[in-house]
Parts: structure tokens; C-alpha cells; sequence
């Protein structure tokens, strides 16, 4: 596998980088960032995935989300893929901001023309952290996950249906029940078609109620009340409801007067590098 270095950047004494590579999964080449903390000069450090949202490249994180100082201290490396392919010629792959372009769901499509191309959960859960694991100094056994919005849905599912990989899980205002919302509705209906009892392979809402993070890991999840797609698209009272039945440990934290925002993912940033670090740095 030939990884291609775009640049680099000294920062708060490691490094941010950016890599391109061909992905099988998508069928194409896909770009993600990585930060290293300076830990990773003495021996493989865990790894923290960054999903992000609608919109968004493999850039917006390092550049908006104010982790690398404290990913430094805590000696995580933390890596954020782009959040779609690009340039697949799929015919109105760019006519959409919330679907295509800048909007893969983390699902694997199932429906043409999106089925050859748009693999990212096949992406983000195997071919990503196998060319991490070989090219950075990435320790095997402790991987953890968040994300933003469509990345804290895809951070949430990722997670869910592959606990034994990633020990860890967080979210900043997460589409958390994407088959009963309008973007989730949309972005599954085209990429999974309209069966909509196979898009419960990839509501954290349903998968938690099922089958909660086991031996007892607490979900760290951060929703702003003055966030704008609150009542239309997120439902995180559905996540706090499935998590109740189930006996899932949740920290909801409401945070009042806080948007959607990378104000606001910058704000609570520290806390969840600290959730993360308490599951990854463990002996
Ligand atoms: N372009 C849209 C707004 C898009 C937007 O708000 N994207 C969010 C993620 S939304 C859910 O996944 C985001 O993170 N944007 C990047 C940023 O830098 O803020 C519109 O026109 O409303």
C-alpha cells in the first residue's frame, strides 16, 4: 500500500500530518490527518479515530477542534478521515451539501451507484486503522472513537458493532436515531435503499438497546440546547431512552446555551479526551 505524505506540521511537540492513499473499500483515493503526540517517539502510543461531520473534510478537526494540545499531554495519536470519497463521478455526488459529497453516513452503500465507492464503514472499522497500524507508531490494542453530528452517529455505530476494536466511544451532538430524522432518512434511503429495517444496522439507538458497550463502559455524549438541528435531526433523548432500557451507562450532558459548532466541540474537547484517555491509557 503506497500512503502518499501531503505536508506537515510542527505541533505542541509532534506532529500534524497529511496522508493519501488508495482505499479498497472506497474504490479511490481517500485523504485522512493524523496527529502524533511526541510520546510516539519512544514506542506505539493508542489511537483516538475523529469522525466528523456533514460538510467536512479530513482538515476541519485539526484545524477547528482544539484536541492536539491535549492529545499531547495524554499521549494520544488522533486520526480523522475525510468523511466521503471524493471525485467519484457518481452523477449528483456534489449537488447536495447533507448527502454525497461530504456526507458518507460511515455506512457501506448497498445501492448503485454509491455501492462501489461508498464503503466508509468498511473504511473507518478495517482499511483505516490497518494503514495506521502499519505506517505510524499505532498501538494494535487500543483504539478509541468520536465524532461530531453524522460523525457522533458514525462514531456511536462503529463502536457499537465492534466493541472488542475500539475500547472507547464519545460524541458532540450526534444524529442519534439517523432512521427516524430527515438526514438519516435521506442519506439511508440512497445509500441502503428502502427497506428500512436493514438502516437498524446503523442507528446507535437501536443497536444500544439491543446490545449495550459491554462490561459496563459509559458513553460520553455532548449536546448543545441552543444547538439548531436539535429537534429536527439529533434525538438525543432517543439515544438516553434506548441506553435506559438497556442498562447502557450514558453522560448526556446538556449544555445550555451552546450551538452546533466547533465553538462548542472545542469547548467540552478536554473532557473527552479525558474520557478516552482513562479507557486507552490503561495498563
Ligand atoms: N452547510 C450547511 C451546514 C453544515 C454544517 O453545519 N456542518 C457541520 C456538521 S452538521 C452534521 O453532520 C460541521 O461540522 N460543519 C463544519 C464547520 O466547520 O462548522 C448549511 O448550509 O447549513
Amino acid at each position: 500500500m503506497n500512503l502518499n505524505t501531503l505536508g506537515g506540521h510542527a505541533c505542541f511537540g509532534g506532529t500534524v500530518s497529511f496522508h493519501e492513499h488508495h482505499s479498497s473499500a472506497c474504490d479511490g483515493e481517500m485523504r485522512f490527518a493524523v496527529y502524533t503526540p511526541p510520546q510516539a517517539a519512544d514506542g506505539p502510543v493508542p489511537v483516538l479515530y475523529y469522525l466528523a461531520g456533514l460538510t467536512c473534510t479530513e482538515e476541519t478537526f485539526m484545524i477547528k477542534g482544539g484536541a492536539q494540545r491535549l492529545a499531547a499531554e495524554h499521549g494520544l495519536m488522533l486520526v480523522a478521515p475525510d468523511t466521503s470519497p471524493r471525485d467519484a463521478n457518481i452523477p449528483g455526488e456534489d449537488d447536495d451539501w447533507d448527502f454525497g459529497t461530504g456526507a458518507g453516513f460511515y455506512v457501506d452503500a448497498t445501492e448503485e451507484p454509491w455501492s462501489r465507492h461508498y464503503g466508509m464503514y468498511s473504511y473507518v472499522t478495517r482499511e483505516l486503522p490497518s494503514v495506521v497500524e502499519e505506517n505510524f507508531p499505532a498501538g494494535p490494542d487500543a483504539r478509541g472513537v468520536f465524532g461530531h453530528s453524522m460523525g457522533g452517529h458514525g462514531a456511536l455505530v462503529c463502536a457499537l458493532k465492534n466493541p472488542d476494536f475500539f475500547r472507547s466511544v464519545s460524541a458532540f451532538a450526534p444524529v442519534s436515531a439517523p432512521t427516524r430524522v430527515p438526514w438519516g432518512e435521506k442519506a439511508f434511503s440512497g445509500y441502503l435503499g428502502g427497506d428500512r429495517e436493514a438502516w437498524k444496522a446503523y442507528d446507535a439507538s437501536e443497536l444500544v438497546r439491543e446490545h449495550p458497550f459491554p462490561d459496563g463502559r459509559n458513553i460520553l455524549v455532548d449536546q448543545g440546547l441552543s444547538d439548531q438541528f436539535l429537534e429536527e435531526q439529533l434525538l438525543p433523548e432517543a439515544l438516553e431512552e434506548a441506553c435506559a432500557e438497556s442498562g447502557q451507562p450514558l453522560t448526556l450532558n446538556r449544555r445550555e446555551g451552546y450551538d452546533h459548532s466547533y465553538y462548542a466541540i472545542s469547548t467540552f474537547m478536554e473532557e473527552h479526551i479525558r474520557h478516552h484517555s482513562a479507557a486507552l491509557n490503561r495498563a
